[in-house]
């Protein structure tokens, strides 16, 4: 029988994840990406126990390279922002594995697009392909590039982040909505932070409001992360890569504990970017096209998961369409076992930090729900 071929638009951690799940799958690939080259731009992720999950489901060396190059932070901890009250700590480490299945690790952006990238074989990534529109037809689903260039899939796999031109296509234009919040993003060797108590902890510092807070853990085995945000509707930049200001990243926390603080004053460069979401998709899909992570679920970074829900919908997609022959069956399953998860914590991303600051309690989700396992009974 032929093999179904798939196109996949956008090569971020959806995009490469999916791409190496359906290679596995038999499936086909090309990952159509619109940079000309992969960076290691200052930037996290927090891999909870189902991502990596997600990911040692790949069964390459994903999984081996995560454990032995991740973090590994020891507890989750919430504090108050001005006494430093400890209001929860929860073991992490070999409490989520033996909980959960899999470690919660921690890396950075870059090192795990590195590490993805060695799952495809030369010549499935194609950089600098930046789709402008699609179109169904008798032969199956034409692809135009912004370069004028085209070419032909079966079915196509939108994994091109929030502003999606796949889910454009899908569903017509729709923009994505300011925050109201900015972010900003620094890492720090951890040589710089030797001493520092809790460096090696996920520390969630609530702010007097609700946009406002301080994150920080490790970041890999040689660095340290610091994630602040804070309500500011001037700035509307939405960036990986621009600089912002490490005077005001301190002024603007400056009433914080001095614990919180010394972590901002070891930083030396700061990125700064405005914070977009939009709401929730009733459908992730067409007869012939489909949509994964911030495609269909864009969410803020407060559940610290719109990168592990990318990896578990590439994996729960991949194996549908191993399953189904008929691709809208395949989607038709992927949309019903993913989407009450991915919703609830799109939800959470936006509600956590309300809901705590109107009294809602730590994290209100709590981490069983934050973690829940990837279970193949899903599929
Ligand atoms: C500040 C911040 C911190 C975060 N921290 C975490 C965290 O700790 N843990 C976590 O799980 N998540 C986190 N997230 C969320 C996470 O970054 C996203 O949810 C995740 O990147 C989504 O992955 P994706 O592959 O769906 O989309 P993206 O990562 O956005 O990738 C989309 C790709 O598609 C490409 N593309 C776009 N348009 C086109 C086109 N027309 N043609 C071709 N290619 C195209 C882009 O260049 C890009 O490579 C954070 C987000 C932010 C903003």
């Amino acid at each position: 029988m032929k093999k179904l071929q798939a196109a996949v638009v956008g090569g971020g951690v959806g995009g490469l994840t999916a791409a190496a799940a359906l290679l596995r799958s038999g499936v086909d690939v090309t990952v159509y990406e619109q940079s000309s080259g992969f960076s290691r731009v200052g930037a996290d992720v927090n891999l909870t126990p189902n991502a990596v999950k997600a990911l040692d489901g790949l069964g390459g060396g994903v999984g081996d390279w995560l454990r032995a190059h991740g973090g590994h932070p020891q507890f989750r901890l919430s504090r108050m922002w001005d006494t430093g009250e400890e209001t929860s700590r929860v073991a992490l480490g070999d409490d989520a594995r033996e909980r959960y299945g899999a470690p919660q690790l921690t890396v950075h952006r870059g090192d795990l697009m590195s590490a993805l990238e060695r799952e495809l074989p030369a010549g499935v990534i194609e950089l600098g392909r930046r789709l402008d529109s699609i179109e169904d037809g008798a032969e199956g689903v034409r692809l135009r590039f912004a370069d004028g260039s085209d070419s032909r899939a079966d079915v196509v796999i939108g994994a091109d982040g929030i502003h999606s031109r796949v889910r454009h296509a899908l569903f017509g234009p729709d923009e994505p909505e300011f925050t109201g919040i900015v972010a900003f993003r620094a890492v720090i060797p951890s040589d710089a932070v030797a001493g520092v108590p809790n460096a090696d902890c996920f520390t969630k510092w609530w702010g007097p409001d609700p946009a406002t807070q301080i994150v920080t853990f490790p970041l890999g085995l040689d660095e340290v992360f610091v994630f602040a945000t804070v309500g500011q509707t001037a700035w509307t930049e939405e960036s990986w890569t621009t600089p912002g200001s490490i005077d005001e990243l301190r002024s603007l926390y400056v009433d914080f504990h001095p614990e919180a603080r010394t972590l901002l004053d070891r930083c030396d460069g700061v990125l700064k970017s405005a914070l977009y979401v939009r709401p929730p998709l009733p459908a992730w899909s067409g007869d012939r096209a489909v949509l994964l992570g911030d495609a269909c679920h864009p969410m803020t970074p407060f559940m610290a998961q719109g990168a592990g829900q990318a990896c578990e919908d590439a994996v729960v997609l991949a194996r549908c369409l191993a399953e189904f022959d008929d691709p809208s069956t395949a989607f038709s399953r992927y949309e019903a076992t993913r989407k009450p998860r991915a919703s609830r914590i799109q939800a959470s991303s936006r509600d956590n930090n309300w809901l705590r600051t109107a009294g809602g309690g730590d994290w209100v989700y709590g981490y069983d729900a934050w973690s829940t396992s990837l279970d193949a009974s899903e599929v």
